[in-house]
């Protein structure tokens, strides 16, 4: 990384990688319920699927706490991961009311391969030989995307339907988005210490992330 500036690698790739972090974050799916023009079996497909999704979340925020209460230096790290637990918990009890108001029946949602795709991907980062600043540097690429497309669909010009806001301001409240300022001031610490080695996995996982990301999106509009 001679010559470069680590001070904050999480802000280097994004601005690398626009094209596909804007891909990712500014989809036809969230433009569209941001502009009103979602159809709502989208919608649905997207809230059983993210729920299959979220569940497989659980798992990795579990095994991120471990190494943070092992390997990091300041102990607020594991309070930052403890709330990111205790929102999870949260999100499983919204994920099923909301279901029932839609009229999905969660246990009978069927994942779609795309989705066991990046559950896999998910899985595979909760194995112990993952470093801490590995998992943490992609836990956070995965709520900054979130965060950035559900925020978009609140911004002043927003025309998202009244029945999808509370769904936008889960992801895009501003306590979640000062949680995820918190999750990325962590990735950058431990970035700028980390081995070009771990350097350049932290940069593809991102890359692997935001792909998902979009492919995501795209199976939710049925594309
Ligand atoms: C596909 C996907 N990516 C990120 C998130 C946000 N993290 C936890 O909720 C999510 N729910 N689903």
């Amino acid at each position: 990384m001679e010559g470069s500036d680590r001070a904050a690698m999480t802000d280097t790739w994004l601005k690398k990688h626009r094209l596909l972090y804007v891909g990712a974050t500014r989809h036809p799916f969230v433009l569209g319920i941001r502009d009103g023009s979602v159809d709502f079996t989208s919608f649905k497909r997207w809230l059983g699927q993210d729920y299959i999704f979220v569940r497989a979340f659980v798992p990795l925020v579990a095994s991120l706490l471990l190494k943070a209460w092992k390997e990091s230096d300041d102990n607020s790290d594991v309070d930052v991961i403890l709330g990111g637990i205790a929102a999870l918990n949260d999100e499983i009890a919204w994920f099923k009311k909301e279901a029932s108001k839609w009229g999905i029946a969660l246990n009978s949602v069927v994942p779609h391969q795309t989705n066991l795709d990046y559950c896999r991907f998910l899985e595979s980062l909760t194995s112990p030989d993952v470093e801490y600043t590995l998992a943490i540097t992609a836990f956070w690429a995965i709520e900054a995307v979130y965060q950035e497309s559900f925020a978009h669909c609140l911004e002043d010009g927003s025309k998202t339907p009244e029945e999808l806001k509370e769904t936008c301001q889960r992801w895009g409240n501003d306590g979640f988005g000062q949680y995820c300022r918190a999750l990325q001031n962590i990735a950058n610490r431990r970035l700028e210490k980390a081995s070009d080695d771990v350097l350049a996995k932290a940069e593809v996982n991102i890359l692997r992330i935001l792909e998902h990301e979009v492919e995501f999106w795209n199976m939710s509009h049925g594309v």
